[in-house]
């Protein structure tokens, strides 16, 4: 007997699959860089300098039937200003809420100071646990295993994978993990979206990320970017304004450089690759204003979705 199309659609349609994923690691330990390779486009910044990322961003891959949304956390380190106290609160703060807390170990630096103290703390942490052996491009297989023992030994991980978030091996093993634990259930976002970070915060990090590349000796973590205006023109194209704050006058000289070249450097590659993001011509202006002590100011920190610590 024929049974009617409903039925037998409703029985064959796999369940869907969705949920937050964290991902908990020392600075430098690649979060950015597999956020990244797992969604499959640029979503958050990357800079081989540490401590880039500060507020929490999401990067969304869609796997199987399942939503997987990253995540991807400041990495937690030991905090030395009260800005640093912020970054790590908010860190724990997003692997409190996650799903499945992803614990990323640069496996060239092994287990020492961050990555240890991480282990440590983790043991309190209730959700499912998985352990990522991150840069296996640069390290023996003996070397890895040696590491999954002795991390595992310090805390229950459900698994452990070994990756190269850079080449992108060892990638779709975890993202077929992540796609299976993760709990039945509606989706989150619509299905083509991969980022709900604002494109003028993206916008910013960019700019962020521009910046810390030219700078990185001479402007230490001492400057915010905002992004102030964001027009669409008739033609097509954006103008988009944005004012990089720092803290004392010397450094908006740095920030502008000879005759405004660093500044003129920064504006040119942020604005390329935001061009190349939106997919559209883009004005990018670039501003620098000193605002002293922003780093104890509670508004900067609310703007970029960090805990003011007290
Ligand atoms: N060789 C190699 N390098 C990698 C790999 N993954 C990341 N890196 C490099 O490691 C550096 C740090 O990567 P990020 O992704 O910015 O690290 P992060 O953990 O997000 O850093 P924070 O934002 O400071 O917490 C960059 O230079 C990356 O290119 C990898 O699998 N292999």
């Amino acid at each position: 007997m024929e049974r009617g199309m409903t039925d037998i659609e409703t029985a064959e349609t796999p369940a869907t699959h969705s949920g937050f994923v964290a991902l908990i690691g020392a600075p430098n330990a690649g979060k950015s860089t597999l956020v990244n390779q797992l969604v499959g486009a640029k979503v958050s910044i990357v800079t081989h300098k540490v401590q880039t990322t500060r507020a929490i961003v999401r990067g969304i891959a869609t796997h199987d039937n399942a939503q997987i949304v990253f995540v991807d956390t400041p990495g937690i380190f030991k905090p030395k200003r009260r800005l640093d106290t912020a970054m790590v609160t908010t860190a724990w703060g997003g692997a409190k809420d996650a799903d499945i807390v992803l614990l990323l170990i640069d496996a060239e630096r092994g287990i020492r100071g961050d990555a240890d103290a991480i282990l440590e703390r983790l043991k309190d942490v209730r959700q499912p646990m998985a352990l990522i052996l991150n840069k296996v491009d640069r390290v023996k297989h003996e070397t890895l295993l040696a590491l999954s023992a002795a991390a595992n030994e310090k805390v229950p991980f459900k698994r452990t994978f070994m990756v190269s978030a850079l080449t992108g091996s060892g990638c779709k093993d975890l993202l077929d993990y992540l796609a299976q634990a993760l709990p039945a259930g509606p989706w989150y976002y619509p299905e083509d979206q991969i980022s709900d970070l604002p494109m003028r915060q993206l916008a910013a990090e960019i700019t962020r990320e521009k910046l810390y590349l030219r700078l990185h000796q001479e402007l230490p973590y001492s400057s915010h970017i905002e992004t102030e205006k964001w027009e669409e023109k008739p033609d097509g194209s954006v103008r988009i304004d944005q004012t990089i704050y720092v803290e004392r006058d010397s450094q908006k000289k740095i920030v502008l450089g000879h005759k405004g070249e660093t500044i003129r450097a920064i504006g040119q590659a942020a604005r390329m690759e935001i061009a190349g993001i939106l997919e559209q011509k883009v004005h990018l202006f670039l501003f620098v204003k000193v605002r002293e002590n922003w780093g104890d100011d509670p508004e900067r920190y609310r703007e970029m979705g960090l805990e003011f610590p007290h």
